[in-house]
Order: C-alpha cells, then sequence, then structure tokens
C-alpha cells in the first residue's frame, strides 16, 4: 500500500472535496496523505474522518498547502480559481499532479496556469465524468456534420448553491460545438436572452442555467432546425462519477510529463 501515489485533497470540506476524500479512501490504487482547507475554517485540526461525521481517518485538517502538497504525489482540487492559481504555484514546486476540477475560471486564471505547467503535470476539465467526456465528441461530430440550419442552444441544470454559470461543462460543449462547426465560440456564443433581444442570429450557440434544489448536474445540446430536432443529453445524478474520474485522472497524470491536458486525454478519447 505504501508504493501508491499519496493525493492531497484541497476544499476537504466541500460538497466535491468530501467525495473525493471518499473515493480516494476506498481506492487500493491510492492513499489519501493530506486535506486542505482555508484558514480560520472550523475543520482545521481536525482528523477529517471524524469531521466528516464517520471514523478517524488518520489525516489532519490542514490550513498550510504549502507543506500538505510538498508531499503529494497529486493534488485533487475541487475549489475555488483564486485558491487553484495558488494550488497550481504549489503544485508546481512539488513537482507533482494538479487535477482541477474547479470551473468559473477567467482567461486571466487560465493564464495564470501557464507558468505552473512547466514543473506540474496539470490535468483540467469542467467535468470528469466519461459520460459528459463522450457527450463532447458526440457534440463536435454533430455540430460537424450540421450547417446552420440547426441552431444550437446548450441548456444546463444545477443545484441552488453553484456559483458559476454558464457551468464549465456547458461550456466545454459550447467549445466542442464551435470547433465542430470550424468557428470561434467567443464570436458567436448568447449567453441567456432577456428582453427585446431581436430575432435569433444564425450560427450563434445560445447558452442557459437553470439553479434549483439539489440538481447534480444535467446537460443538453439541442440542435434545432425546421421540422425537426436532436437533442443530446447527459444527466449526472451522483457526485460519485466526477470523484472517480478526477482519481483516474490523478494516477493517469503519474510519470507523465508536466504540461496541461485534460479528460479526453485521461480517457483516451482525443482524437485529432
Ligand atoms: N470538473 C468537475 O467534474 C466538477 C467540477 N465542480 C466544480 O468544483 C468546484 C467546487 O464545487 P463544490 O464542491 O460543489 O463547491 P463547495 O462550495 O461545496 O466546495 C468548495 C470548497 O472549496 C473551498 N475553498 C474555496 N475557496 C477557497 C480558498 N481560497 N482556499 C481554500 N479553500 C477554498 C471551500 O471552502 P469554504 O467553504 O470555506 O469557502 C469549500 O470547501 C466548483 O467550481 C464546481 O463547479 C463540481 C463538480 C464536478
Ligand atoms: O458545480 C457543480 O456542482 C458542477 N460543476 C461542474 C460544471 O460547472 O460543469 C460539473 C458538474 O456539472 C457539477
Amino acid at each position: 500500500m505504501s508504493d501508491v501515489p499519496g493525493i492531497v485533497v484541497t476544499g476537504a470540506s466541500g460538497r466535491m472535496g468530501q467525495m473525493l476524500i471518499r473515493t480516494v479512501m476506498e481506492s487500493d490504487r491510492a492513499k489519501l496523505v493530506g486535506v486542505v482547507e482555508r484558514e480560520g475554517h472550523d475543520w482545521i485540526g481536525q482528523d477529517i474522518g471524524t469531521a466528516m461525521g464517520g471514523a478517524p481517518l488518520d489525516v489532519t485538517v490542514s490550513d498550510d498547502p504549502l507543506e500538505v502538497i510538498a508531499k503529494a504525489h497529486a493534488v485533487i482540487d475541487f475549489t475555488a480559481p483564486a485558491a487553484t492559481v495558488e494550488f497550481a504555484g504549489l503544485a508546481a514546486q512539488a513537482r507533482c499532479v494538479h487535477v482541477i476540477g474547479t470551473t468559473g475560471m477567467t482567461d486571466e486564471d487560465l493564464a495564470k496556469l501557464k507558468p505552473a505547467a512547466r514543473h506540474a503535470t496539470i490535468i483540467r476539465a469542467g467535468n470528469m465524468s466519461l459520460g459528459v467526456n463522450l457527450l463532447v465528441q458526440l457534440t463536435k461530430q454533430v455540430a460537424a456534420a450540421l450547417d446552420e440550419d440547426f441552431d444550437i442552444e446548450v441548456i444546463e441544470a444545477h443545484h441552488n448553491q453553484k456559483v458559476d454559470a454558464p457551468s464549465g461543462t456547458a461550456l466545454m460543449l459550447g467549445e466542442a460545438a464551435a470547433e465542430g462547426r470550424g468557428v470561434s465560440l467567443d464570436a458567436v456564443s448568447d449567453r441567456g436572452r432577456d428582453g427585446m433581444t431581436g430575432k435569433r442570429e444564425r450560427g450563434h450557440i445560445g447558452f442557459h442555467a437553470i439553479r434549483g434544489g439539489d440538481i447534480v448536474g444535467e446537460h443538453d445540446v439541442l440542435f434545432a432546425a425546421a421540422g425537426e430536432r436532436i437533442t443530446l443529453r447527459h444527466v449526472a445524478s451522483d457526485r460519485a462519477v466526477f470523484a472517480r474520474g478526477a482519481l483516474k485522472a490523478a494516477l493517469w497524470g503519474q510519470g507523465r510529463k508536466p504540461g496541461e491536458y485534460d479528460m479526453l486525454d485521461v480517457l483516451g478519447l482525443r482524437k485529432d
């Protein structure tokens, strides 16, 4: 057991943080070596198992990411953009794998990952599930096959605690559709509609976000033309699918050269 990769989970008390900790603990291919929470959090100094309401796991919640990440083979990070940028710098110092599930990152945040990727193996995706990454490839394929007579709309639904919109997954799907069509998403993206918007512009890709209750994550890509429409849909009903994907990425990254990768690389789904 001691020769399996040591994993650190950041944002330990979060919805994904707790799911990731359980997933790593259940695996015989990885070992939980540290968990990080924000300075001042109630859980700091407690055993993570106890803090999560279960049996002790012999791992103490730390507010010192530098010290914890230094002993990791991989950091799995589903937190918030500013924290993720900071953790990328620490993963680079530790020369380890940084799996990033955090969404809502701006172009400026993403630019800050570049220097870190010279030393860390960064695997980042707005969705770590196998199903969504397959849907990304299908979306690209369908968009390439259809012309602009088909209007493309991406509709996503999430729980009422989500802070960013459109979801990272919706943006991945929109990028895939734009790539399939050979256009830049920035040039054709319509983020929601409200008021006297005018008629829909041919060739544009629309995004719509529903927020409610405890919805884990649902994504539809609609291709609508006169007389017919196609919907590609993914429904996540359990966060475990994201956590399993993230752990797979952390293991895949071991021994891989530094740089930026995504789940298409991990899952062997990349076609170009
Ligand atoms: N790629 C994927 O497959 C998936 C991505 N996500 C993304 O993962 C992220 C987290 O989602 P979720 O778990 O639902 O969110 P939560 O709010 O439940 O958890 C976020 C955690 O990160 C911690 N955190 C935030 N900022 C900092 C900071 N500056 N330093 C240290 N810790 C920090 C929070 O601590 P505190 O509570 O103290 O703020 C909290 O523990 C989101 O961006 C979400 O979109 C989610 C699911 C799947
Ligand atoms: O915040 C969430 O919960 C999720 N976020 C990711 C996203 O923004 O796409 C992935 C998943 O849909 C759940």
